[in-house]
């Protein structure tokens, strides 16, 4: 059963947020949608954005500018939180890189976490079926996008799931987690110290084996302050060029990390998506 804790009106459309108790985290669920103007009259395509850590569903939707573009796009976009929440749920209140707010989209196996921390499955199949229950979409026709650890989490769910997407985008995505701190921290904690294990949810490590990628788009800034220690574009890059796949991964000259270079380019990949979804 899903509450209605938030509507508030858009560019047309309507901004809500919803509460489900989640058979697959096991906790009280937190998400946000907007339904543009034409979702009023007719079943639109979906855009799956993924946050980065810290995030809850708030900070995309009052950073990056997105709803006005859905609303000339047409586009629905569901906006998941980055964590399992709740007082009965694992932290580790004093880092910002492990427990609430950084679920970093795997399913964990280790315990404490693996009760709760079972996020690539809730946004890969729980909430997509709620999504196509409960709102206006066209079935199967989706899209998704994130940032940083969001843009990793989009990338590792197109590449898991052949044909669910019709395209991917990232905004500075955490491109080969197995290498960087961010990734081994909540690599280690989820899934154990089988370094093997961690594959299966590392986009390079599974673009080298073979996972197909649908059209996809990528950006990052040049001055982003986590470019070199922690997001491995080049890795990506290179695991594509061996393969034969064709990646549009851009180098923003002078951008950060933040909102703002989100803010800057989240129209085209709106319509990116929305080209994708269309053919
Ligand atoms: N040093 C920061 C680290 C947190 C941070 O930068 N979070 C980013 C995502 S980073 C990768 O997933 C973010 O989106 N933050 C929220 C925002 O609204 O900007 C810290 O101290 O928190």
């Amino acid at each position: 059963m899903m509450r209605q804790v938030e509507r508030i009106k858009e560019f047309g459309g309507w901004l809500e947020r919803w509460q489900h108790e989640s058979e697959t985290c096991h906790c009280t669920m937190t998400f946000s949608v907007y339904l543009p103007p034409q979702a009023a009259t007719q079943k639109l395509p979906v855009v799956f954005w993924l946050s980065g850590l810290t995030c809850t569903d708030d900070n995309v939707r009052v950073k990056a500018g997105a709803q006005r573009y859905c609303a000339e796009l047409g586009l629905i976009l569901v906006m998941p939180d980055t964590s399992p929440r709740g007082g009965d749920v694992p932290d580790v209140p004093e880092r910002y890189d492990l427990g609430q707010g950084a679920g970093f989209y795997v399913n964990a196996t280790q315990a404490p976490w693996s009760t709760h921390y079972q996020m690539y499955d809730y946004v890969t199949r729980e909430l997509p079926a709620l999504v196509e229950a409960s709102f206006p979409v066209i079935p199967g026709r989706r899209a998704i996008s994130g940032h940083s650890m969001g843009g990793h989490g989009a990338l590792i769910c197109a590449l898991k799931n052949p044909g669910m997407y019709a395209s991917v985008s990232a905004f500075a995505p955490i491109c080969n987690p197995v290498v960087s701190s961010w990734g081994q921290g909540c690599f280690g904690a989820y899934l154990g110290d089988d370094k093997n294990a961690w594959e299966a949810w590392d986009a390079t490590c599974l673009i080298k084996v073979g996972a197909p990628l649908p059209s996809a788009l990528i950006d990052h800034g040049t001055a982003d302050e986590f470019l070199a220690e922690q997001l491995f574009p080049q890795n990506l890059q290179a695991a594509c060029t061996a393969r034969g796949i064709p990646l549009t991964l851009r180098m923003q000259d002078g951008y950060d990390h933040s909102y703002h270079f989100i803010a800057t380019f989240i129209g085209e990949h709106l319509a990116f998506h929305a080209r994708a979804m269309a053919s």
